[in-house]
């Protein structure tokens, strides 16, 4: 598991090592700066030349430890510091006081003027970023863009908000870097929004704080298939097909089944041991010519779904794709009002538009999976404090925004995106990123959240819990999109499957 710290929790860890008596501050920085210099000697190895630029607080000390540790090894390095190193905290006081090189101030001019530098290391600021960055130090952020090639930023490329991924610069983007070194564990900000893109390849650093990490209390995860979870995608010998459940999916009417038939080729293929596409009788025909594993059931109305929900072998139901709004509307009517015992539920597309803004508990055992526009009609208060320009820091983020959702709704929230965002009413939250070398580009094509809804549905069918479903779904399908590659379309996603478990659950025959 990896887990995804913030910066008050980074702080928190911090604070505990150093009050418990067996580390200090200046150790941490000590092997933060250590940690820096190993990687971006990795990352260049020619590299002689370095030009460290020190904003004012620690992560400016970590900078100065790391010109130090470069000059030892005969580097040429260049300083330029915020002005009034002595009012910096007193580690990087230290720091700044052990470096005997000249200082030169920290302006965009400076940077812009002096020699090249093979190196450029960005210690301006990190987990302190406390409010929007402006006046000359954007001007230094901005300058630092056109070297970003490199760039190696210490805990963040600054004006990058570390809790988000959002940016602290207005009306401007943060820095960019080639290498991004963080410490101890990594933060929501590097996975989330612009992170990836903004943070390049990244380096986590053992500072020797592991033993106190109980000090942040709850934190969020990174979805990886070491979860627990995934040890439960296999199928034992004994069982037969009514053991893995039997997942319900309503389609749309004529012409409009398409996205339902993806979400019920991939419930089957995840493992569900049988799948019905309810149809309208209009699209009886339709759907009957293209399926054949798939079974098919007529539902015209609320009430016909009540009456095939009085079979209990029905474990899982999916509503949304292409189902038309006024038919989710009358079909979800009959799930919250309709007297049939509830069935955990992946409520997607058309069925988050027909269930409109969210003010008090839905079904706990509903899944909900929209994407950025659908979660704005969902939760209109939180999606416009996502798009607002941040006034301060720690900007609201994308995992506030799932966990304050999810907390609202009582179930689980899906919020779909290259950063999916995965939050339970009981705080559990994690992130699928979907960047560096997990990125899955070509999923941003047409069905591919039809499949998602699908492969969440069979899990639950399977009998998998509503968050587990949803984190290890999640991560399933941009694998299968990893495994087809370019020329990704979604009807390939479910084809996919079969290899990705394979891999997964570790059968090679
Ligand atoms: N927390 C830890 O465990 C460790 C932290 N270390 C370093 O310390 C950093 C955190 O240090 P700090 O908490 O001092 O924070 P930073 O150095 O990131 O920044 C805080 C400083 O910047 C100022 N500031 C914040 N926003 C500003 C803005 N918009 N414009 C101008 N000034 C602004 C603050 O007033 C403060 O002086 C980490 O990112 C990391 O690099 C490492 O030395 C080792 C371990
Ligand atoms: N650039 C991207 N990188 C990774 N995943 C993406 C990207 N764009 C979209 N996705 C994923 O693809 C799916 C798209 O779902 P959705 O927006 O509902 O599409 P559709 O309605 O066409 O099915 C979601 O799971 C989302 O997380
Ligand atoms: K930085």
């Amino acid at each position: 598991m990896i887990e995804l710290v913030t910066s008050a929790q980074m702080r928190a860890i911090e604070t505990a090592a150093i009050e418990s008596g067996a580390v200090r501050g200046l150790d941490l920085m000590e092997r933060a700066a250590e940690g820096v210099v190993a990687a971006l000697v990795t990352r260049w190895p020619g590299a002689e030349r370095a030009c460290v630029l020190c904003g004012p607080g620690n992560n400016g000390g970590d900078g100065f430890a790391v010109a130090r540790l470069l000059a030892a090894r005969g580097w040429t390095v260049r300083v330029l510091a915020a002005a009034g190193a002595d009012r910096m905290p007193p580690d990087a006081v230290s720091n700044a006081r052990a470096w005997t090189g000249p200082v030169a101030p920290l302006t965009a001019e400076a940077l812009a003027e002096g020699p090249q530098a093979d190196v450029y290391v960005d210690a301006v600021f990190g987990t302190g970023l406390s409010r929007p960055v402006t006046g000359e130090l954007a001007r230094v952020v901005a300058a630092l863009a056109r070297v970003s090639a490199r760039v190696v930023a210490v805990d963040a490329p600054s004006g990058l908000c570390l809790d988000s991924g959002r940016s602290l610069i207005p009306g401007g983007i943060p820095a960019r870097a080639a290498l991004t070194v963080t410490f101890g564990w990594r933060k929501p900000g590097h996975v989330l929004a612009q992170g990836p893109e903004l943070c390049g390849e990244m380096v986590t650093v053992d500072i020797g704080v592991a033993a106190w990490r109980e000090a942040a209390g709850v934190t969020a995860s990174l979805v990886t298939p070491d979860d627990p979870a995934f040890a439960q995608l296999d199928k034992t010998t004994a069982a037969h097909k009514f053991t893995h459940g039997h997942a319900l999916i309503l389609t749309g009417g004529m012409g409009r089944t398409g996205a339902a038939r993806l979400s019920a080729r991939a419930a089957l293929r995840i493992g569900a041991g049988l799948v019905t596409l309810g149809a309208p009788g209009s699209a009886m025909m339709e759907v009957a010519a293209q399926i054949t594993a798939l079974m098919l059931r007529r539902i015209d109305s609320p009430e016909a779904l009540a009456e095939a929900l009085a079979d209990t072998r029905i474990t899982a139901l999916c509503l949304g794709p292409g189902l038309g709004i006024e038919r989710a509307a009358a079909l979800l009517g009959a799930l919250r009002e309709g007297g049939v015992k509830p069935r955990p539920t992946v409520v997607d597309a058309d069925a988050l538009t027909a269930l409109g803004p969210v003010s008090g508990a839905l079904p706990e055992d509903w899944v909900l999976t929209p994407h950025g526009g659908e979660f704005a009609r969902l939760f209109p208060d939180l999606a416009a404090r996502l798009s607002a320009e941040p006034a301060n820091g720690p900007a609201f983020s994308r995992l506030d925004a799932g966990r304050q959702a999810a907390a609202r709704a009582g179930c689980v929230v899906v919020l779909k995106g290259p950063d999916t965002v995965i939050a339970a009413p009981d705080g559990r939250s994690s992130v699928h990123a979907a960047s560096g070398a997990q990125a899955a580009p070509w999923l941003a094509t047409a069905g591919s959240g039809d499949v998602l809804a699908g492969i969440i549905t069979g899990l639950l069918a399977r009998g998998v819990g509503s968050y587990a479903a949803a984190c290890t779904g999640t991560w399933l399908h941009a694998a299968a999109a990893r495994h087809v590659g370019p020329g990704l379309i979604a009807e390939d996603l479910p084809e996919a499957l079969p290899a990705v478990l394979r891999r997964v659950i570790g059968h090679p025959g």
